[in-house]
């Protein structure tokens, strides 16, 4: 059996109902995610996991605000969008007849990645309505391929997100799939530490770095959190902890921070570093970094 995998990124004006839709998606499928995590390089909404398949939905920050309001940083989010997804989805509601933004518009005509064009709240329309919108974005986007749907109602979900499976490419799943409907809390903490490390350290210590969360426990004011990062040389443990354990101590600073504002409460954290020769071994551990999929 082929297994697809990819990214897809929604984009759209705020309320078009990008949340509707993904609520929708977990109406139709097995299981998911939905969160505001932060990765390197797009925010995960969500992530739907079949038998055959994962699909990894994502938004784009800041992408439709106008350009002064965008940081440098956020210019990275705006290039990924249209380079490192697999589907672009574009949503729009009805009566909606133009994005304000004229450059961002341009690189959705120009797009090379397939464009789906949701024409999204049909339920608040008659047919004439509809007509004339579908001529009107069609003609406005003609690499799209248009779905007119409700949201809210159920209306060509289920033919939107066959699509989307259609498009991704033949991969397997980049989360493994029994972490994230088991604990999917330590699943973001595992990848937002990651990501700090990504960020901190030449690329030859992440890939040799594993992030295990062992405990999680949830308190009124406060979530309590202990993680492991295993590596699998005592050199590797030198660098990760740093002189005096400065370089530790900044991932830990930064991924709590992030992990405040996902969880919406105070974290404690607790790293350590531990040396584990046959991490890589395990095909447990394998599997987390997408190797080794049936
Ligand atoms: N009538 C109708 N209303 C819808 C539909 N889809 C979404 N809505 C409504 O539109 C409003 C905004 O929907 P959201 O899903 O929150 O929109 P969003 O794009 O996620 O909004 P932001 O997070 O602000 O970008 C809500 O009141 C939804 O109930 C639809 O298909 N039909």
């Amino acid at each position: 059996m082929n297994h697809k995998a990819g990214f897809v990124n929604i984009i759209g004006n705020p309320n078009v109902g990008k949340s509707t839709l993904m609520n929708a998606f977990v109406g139709e499928k097995l299981s998911i995610i939905t969160s505001k995590a932060q990765t390197t390089r797009h925010r995960i909404l969500g992530i739907v996991n079949g038998d055959d398949f994962q699909v990894i939905l994502s938004d784009t920050p800041g992408i439709i605000k106008p350009a002064y309001e965008l940081q440098s940083s956020m210019m990275d989010f705006v290039k990924s969008a249209f380079e490192d997804a697999d589907v672009l989805v574009y949503m729009v509601e009805i009566g909606e007849t133009e994005l304000k933004d004229e450059a961002f518009f341009n690189k959705i005509t120009a797009a090379k990645i397939p464009v789906l064009l949701l024409l999204n709240k049909i339920d608040k329309s008659d047919q004439e309505q509809l007509e004339a919108q579908v001529g009107l974005w069609s003609s406005k986007v003609p690499n799209a391929e248009i779905f007119p749907i409700s949201a809210l109602e159920g209306f060509n979900v289920s033919e939107v997100f066959n699509r989307i499976i259609e498009l991704l490419p033949d991969s397997p799943p980049f989360y493994p799939k029994d972490q994230l409907t088991d604990k999917p809390e330590r699943f973001f903490i595992n990848e937002t530490i990651r990501e700090k490390i990504l960020l901190h350290y030449k690329k030859e210590i992440p890939y040799a770095v594993e992030v295990d969360t062992e405990e999680f426990f949830e308190e009124e004011q406060i979530i309590r959190v202990r993680s492991v990062i295993m590596v699998e040389r005592e050199t590797q443990k030198g660098i990760i902890i740093g002189h005096k354990g400065s370089a530790l101590k900044r991932v830990g600073v930064e991924a709590r921070k992030d992990l405040e504002k996902f969880f919406g409460k105070q974290i404690h954290l607790e790293l350590y570093v531990k040396v584990n020769k046959n991490w890589r071994s395990n095909a447990n551990q394998l599997r987390r970094f997408g190797y080794n999929q049936k």
